[in-house]
């Protein structure tokens, strides 16, 4: 979904881009990225699975319907995380990314994505530029149980 943004930073001629985006974790700590497929902007860079918003999809909405048609997967257990803004030439971004700690089917690359899982440091690249922080956030949080709310 695009909406006009009412953040006082975002520049006032840029409408804002609402995606949710699923930071699968497993139980070791690993964690799946996918890679963007061709005919997209930034092809073949790797980012969490997600999408944008739809309507008056909430993020829950969303991220539950892209997971499913992205990986074939149902999200039975699903938190806010953080919430990230970046500036594309082709978009301005506002993410929600969410942890996806449980769910049914084992995720396939449904669009013919490659799919990997994962741990610090990354062994895939290139990532997109909005998802490096979030792999810094992973990185904070591994040590330590505690999950921010934004
Ligand atoms: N899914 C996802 N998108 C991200 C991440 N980081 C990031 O900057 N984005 C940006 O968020 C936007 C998501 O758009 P998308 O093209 O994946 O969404 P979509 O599946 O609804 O696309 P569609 O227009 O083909 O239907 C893109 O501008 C993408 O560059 C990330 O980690 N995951």
């Amino acid at each position: 979904m695009v909406t006009q943004s009412q953040a006082k930073h975002v520049p006032q001629e840029r409408l804002v881009t609402q995606v949710a985006v699923g930071v699968l974790v497993r139980a070791d700590g690993s964690f799946l990225l996918a890679q963007r497929p061709a005919g997209k902007p930034y092809a073949g860079y790797w980012e969490f699975p997600g999408g944008k918003l739809e309507g008056n999809e909430s993020v829950e909405a969303a991220l539950a319907r892209e997971l499913h048609e992205e990986l074939g997967v149902t999200i039975e257990t699903c938190q806010r995380w953080r919430v990230l803004e970046h500036d594309y030439p082709h978009a301005y971004v506002r993410l929600f990314f969410c942890k996806v700690t449980a769910w049914r089917g084992e995720p396939t690359g449904r669009e013919g994505q490659a799919l990997a899982w994962q741990k610090i440091p990354v062994e895939v690249a290139p990532v997109l530029p909005a998802t490096v922080p979030v792999l810094d956030w992973l990185q904070a949080d591994a040590g330590s149980s505690t999950v921010l709310l934004d």
